[in-house]
């Protein structure tokens, strides 16, 4: 899942904020009882949501893949006094543990959890202006989550999506249905001019884009 060099990633993470406890139990506790437990941002990508959270003070964040709350939880730590996360995750086996962690986290105030097929939901959603999304959940329908949501983002809101160096494929020689994917919704936010746009080689590459 990372590109890093490890030394340097060892390096990165030695010298950022330390894990707060409860994600630091939550990361523990993902990859000791669930399968793909590096589906999860962690340390040092965790961190670096709650800074770009942090720096946006938003209102309202939109999650789409919740997995065990972890990102949902570093989002939260940046959000403007009476703000809320609405996040969406497709397995509903996940709920209890989702809401097990927020609470250990103590921010399950500031959490809406929708538990359903992303796309139906947030076609639901009601409080529709966001201030800053993360996209991480099934990686076909970036773009169309990217499409959904930009109409539904304030001017000079983010929008995140995580994995889009797809493990270095995208500049490789690689040319496998998913890579595909990845290289045209990468092509495709390169080249829209209602946005600004950067890749940052954090773990998988995380695609940082601002609404002009
Ligand atoms: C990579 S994990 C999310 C990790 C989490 N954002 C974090 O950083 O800790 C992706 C999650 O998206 C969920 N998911 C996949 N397809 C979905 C869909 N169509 N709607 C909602 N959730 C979906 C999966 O069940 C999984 O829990």
């Amino acid at each position: 899942m990372e590109i890093l060099d490890p030394q340097l990633q060892a390096y990165l993470d030695m010298h950022c904020d330390a894990e707060p406890e409860a994600l630091r139990k939550i990361n523990r506790e993902t990859h000791l009882k669930q399968l793909k437990p590096n589906m999860l941002s962690g340390h040092y990508q965790g961190r670096m949501l709650s800074m770009l959270s942090k720096l946006l003070q938003p209102k309202l964040i939109l999650e789409v893949g919740s997995f065990t709350g972890y990102a949902t939880i570093c989002l939260a730590e940046g959000l403007a006094e009476g703000g809320k996360v609405l996040t969406i995750e497709a397995r509903a086996e996940l709920e209890d543990t989702l809401r097990n962690n927020f609470a250990l986290a103590g921010v399950q105030d500031r959490i809406e959890l929708h538990i359903g097929d992303a796309k139906d939901v947030i076609f639901g959603l009601t409080e529709n202006i966001y201030d800053l999304s993360f996209i991480d959940a099934d990686k076909k329908s970036n773009l169309a989550y990217f499409e959904l949501i930009i109409e539904k983002t304030r001017p000079g809101g983010l929008i995140i999506i995580d994995n889009v160096l797809w493990k270095g494929k995208v500049y490789g020689e690689a040319n496998d249905a998913d890579t595909q994917l990845f290289r045209k919704l990468n092509d495709a936010i390169a080249v829209n001019t209602q946005v600004e746009k950067i890749i940052l080689p954090v773990r998988d590459g995380v695609l940082v884009i601002r609404k002009k």
